[in-house]
């Protein structure tokens, strides 16, 4: 299975720790085209596209995004990119999950929050604490 995990880059690496953990965890479900949204190397200021650009950034992640079977993002920390993938994901039909943490003290977004009507898209609200066992719990309910 290909997954295809989102999460902010130059909207801020606030919650990198987090998505460390949630990459790993989705390594066991399939291959994660997107690992390097977890890595602590990464900044804010994005990856180093020296050759082609945001453009190269943009085409390669679409092209990521269309080639997986489910979207799973950490949507907690706000932005555009992010945002962006998931009206993407909605517009190619796909599966998508995201993960909210209400202890944040932020209200997520009505675009997202509002966009889970069909079991196609879903937004978990979570704690730290639970993030392996709610993944486990989606890719169980996501089995055949
Ligand atoms: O360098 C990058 N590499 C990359 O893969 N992205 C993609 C993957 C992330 O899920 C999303 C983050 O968007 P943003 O940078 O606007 O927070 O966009 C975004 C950037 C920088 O915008």
């Amino acid at each position: 299975m290909n997954i295809y995990f989102c999460g902010s880059i130059r909207g801020g690496r606030e919650d990198v720790n987090i998505y460390q953990r949630i990459v790993k965890k989705l390594q066991q479900y399939g291959k994660v085209l997107t690992e390097h949204v977890s890595y602590d190397s990464l900044s804010e200021k994005g990856e180093d596209a020296v050759l082609d650009g945001d453009k190269a950034i943009h085409d390669r992640d679409v092209e990521w995004l269309m080639m997986s079977d489910v979207i799973v993002a950490e949507v907690t920390q706000p932005s555009l990119g992010v945002g962006y993938e998931l009206g993407r994901a909605v517009a190619a039909n796909k599966r998508v999950f995201c993960l909210f943490r209400p202890s944040s003290g932020k209200v997520l977004s009505a675009m997202i929050r509002g966009a889970s009507t069909n079991s196609l898209f879903q937004v978990q609200d979570y704690t730290e604490d639970e993030v392996e066992s709610i993944l486990e719990k989606y890719f169980d309910s996501i089995k055949n």
